[in-house]
């Protein structure tokens, strides 16, 4: 089916085509990433639009020796099939199947792991370092997007590595986009290069031109070199980066395989770093993707001929519930802002940017910034909002803890994707929030069972005058059964069920439900258990913890979380400051990175289920035939 992408199993294939031979790989490489991702799902918008680029970085460099980082990696599915991975493809973030981001355990030819945005200059960076040292001799290459060049990360590296004079390339993928439209003053910069009249001018010409305009007597000299500066600044592209130290070349047309490789040859051995600025279009070669390159940012399984998702649109998510309650709540509170950092779909805060376009904040991909500007917006009076993936809030800790809790601000995270995350695997699970975040005074820590209750907790947040983190999980926002009325009240939890004292079971958050599965399976066997949602994290329902444990024979914790520093040790730590020395058993998630795979496969190993808790609790009374997930005291 494919007369050239077949014969590809190693870049060294690539190097055999002609450049006619390429212009048609090029199109059956597009055509197999879109049969593909139309089946297991990913990030085919950012893929579609690097295929050129892909393609001429490896005919040019040699990633046997040379080093390409990719910048969050998610547009790293051609090199993945350019670099012996094609047949596995199929297998794209699914479990046990490849990731769908580079990863040094897959491959020779990937040479650094990403996930997170920002990264790839500084490693990079680091790696000439290392080669000068080591005085070896290769290319060093990061490629990054217009949207992870917004990460202060990025403007760090980028600051250094100028100054440094390491022979190092740093390639701009411009597209215009972040998962939305990009924002910034230097994604205008960006815009203005474009869309110069220079446009195919080479920096060079400006420069000789400037160099001829002449200068006689000293003033005139002053005015001159003033006015030369100001045409070089209005007229030389780049100067931005060439004033940092790189030298900055283009902006190239990213969708032309030849003049791609002519500029990467021509540039690759110059000495100290160049930045070469390529011009590509998210979605490239598929209409659905072109023309909506958010909605194919990442994608689940779609229909090829309409991009139509094959499953019917998933019911009301916990990110609609956050959006939709802040949406309520400003139209009461006029001082509520919503910060986002380059997510306002994911977060579910589309409404509230179209309602409340003022009191919307879009920063980039600029975690610690939207932390401490929250920081700033509430010493000021307002009641700032920052609804923020789990995992992408590692990068503002030091801005959560000095800058908003040392005060005592009143600003509420809305933690979204806590707990696993499903495909895209050990960078974006959201299981380190309560570690990192329940040992900061001030800050006051819940997890909602469901939807309802996430909306009656966002509302609570708003009333007080303390930091808040509000963590819960990707999808759907179920009702649970057998929920009492909800109202929140401080370091208070509530008993959910009731059946006897067998066993306690006391489950975070979404939990719940799968502790209420457990219960009515156990007592179908005759174990009766009580369940505790404890809603709080921090500070903990003490009370009522300490008076079932009493009244209970064993004790069980639950939580989609690590097990280290998170809620079952809290418990566990709680109990023995009372001296309550009954069994705990813990169910968390072991010291381990968790792998990629559908959020239910991984649950169900690391028996975060309602049937494994089932069995794992009639078993202690069986004859304790403990699993190695969880802990026992
Ligand atoms: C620290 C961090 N924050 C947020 C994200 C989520 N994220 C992944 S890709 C992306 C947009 C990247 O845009 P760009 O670099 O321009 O790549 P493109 O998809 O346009 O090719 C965002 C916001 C992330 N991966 N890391
Ligand atoms: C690459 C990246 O970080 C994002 O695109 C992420 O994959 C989005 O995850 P959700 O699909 O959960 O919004
Ligand atoms: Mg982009």
């Amino acid at each position: 089916m494919y007369s050239y992408l077949s014969g590809i199993s190693m870049p060294e294939d690539l190097k055999k085509l002609t450049e006619k031979e390429v212009e048609v790989l090029i199109k059956e490489i597009r055509n197999f990433l879109i049969e593909s991702v139309s089946k297991t799902g990913g990030h085919l918008a950012s893929n579609l639009g690097v295929v050129e680029l892909t393609l001429a970085l490896h005919t040019v460099f040699d990633t046997s020796k040379d080093r390409i980082l990719w910048d969050v990696g998610h547009q790293s599915y051609v090199h993945k099939i350019l670099t012996g991975r094609k047949d596995e493809f199929h297998t794209l973030r699914q479990y046990k199947g490849i990731s769908g981001f580079p990863k040094i355990s897959e491959s020779i030819h990937d040479h650094f792991n990403t996930g997170h945005s920002s990264t790839s200059i500084s490693a990079a960076l680091g790696m000439a370092f290392a080669r000068d040292l080591q005085q070896q001799d290769h290319s060093i290459i990061a490629v990054i997007g217009d949207g992870a060049l917004t990460g202060g990360m990025a403007f760090e590296a980028l600051n250094h590595a100028g100054q440094s004079k390491k022979n190092l390339m740093v390639i701009l993928n411009d597209n215009e986009m972040s998962i939305s439209p990009n924002v910034g003053g230097l994604s205008d910069y960006l815009t203005r290069i474009r869309t110069a009249p220079i446009y195919y001018r080479v920096k060079g010409d400006i420069e000789q031109l400037i160099g001829k305009i002449p200068a006689i007597g000293k003033s005139v000299v002053k005015t001159v070199e003033k006015a030369k500066d100001s045409i070089k600044y209005f007229f030389v592209p780049g100067i931005l980066f060439e004033e940092l130290g790189f030298t900055y070349i283009g902006p190239v047309d990213g969708h032309n395989y030849e003049s791609l490789c002519k500029v990467l040859n021509k540039y690759k051995n110059l000495n100290g770093p160049v930045l070469v600025h390529v011009i590509t279009k998210k979605g490239k070669g598929y209409k659905p993707a072109e023309t909506s390159p958010h909605d194919f940012h990442g994608v689940s399984p779609f229909k090829i001929d309409s991009g139509e998702p094959l499953k019917a649109k998933k019911k009301t998510t916990f990110s609609d519930i956050a959006g939709s309650t802040l949406v309520k709540a400003a139209e009461a509170d006029d001082s509520i802002v919503a910060i986002t950092a380059a997510m306002p779909s994911g977060t579910g805060l589309t409404e509230f940017s179209q309602k409340f376009p003022e009191r919307f904040i879009d920063v980039g991909i600029a975690e610690q910034h939207a932390v401490t500007l929250a920081a700033g917006l509430a010493a000021a009076g307002c009641r700032p909002v920052f609804p923020v993936y789990s995992t992408f809030l590692q990068r503002g800790y030091d801005q959560v803890l000095h800058d908003v809790c040392l005060q005592n601000l009143p600003v509420t995270l809305l933690l979204d994707r806590a707990g696993l995350v499903g495909n895209d695997g050990e960078t974006h699970h959201g299981v380190f929030d309560i570690s990192f975040l329940s040992c900061i005074p001030n800050l006051v820590m819940m997890a909602p069972k469901d939807g309802d209750e996430l909306q009656e907790m966002i509302q609570y947040s708003l009333k007080l005058k303390s930091p808040v983190a509000i963590r819960y999980p990707r999808g759907n926002a179920g009702i649970t059964e057998d929920s009492n009325n909800i109202s929140i009240h401080k370091g208070k939890g509530e008993i959910l069920f009731e059946a006897g004292k067998d066993a306690l079971i006391i489950a975070l958050g979404t939990m719940c439900e799968e502790a209420l599965k457990a219960a009515h399976t156990l007592a179908q066997k005759g174990i009766k258990v009580t369940i505790i949602n404890p809603r709080f994290i921090k500070p903990l329902d003490e009370g009522l913890i300490l008076e079932y444990a009493n009244k209970c024979n064993s004790i069980y914790t639950i939580e989609d979380h690590v097990k280290h520093g998170g809620f079952g040790s809290q418990v566990l730590s709680l109990l023995n400051d009372h001296s309550i020395n009954k069994e705990v058993r813990i169910f968390a998630i072991p010291d381990e990175f968790v792998e990629h795979g559908d959020v239910h496969i991984l649950h169900d190993y690391y028996h975060l289920c309602g049937d494994k808790l089932a069995q794992e609790i009639q078993q202690d009374f069986l004859g304790n035939v403990y699993s190695p997930f969880v802990l026992t005291r």
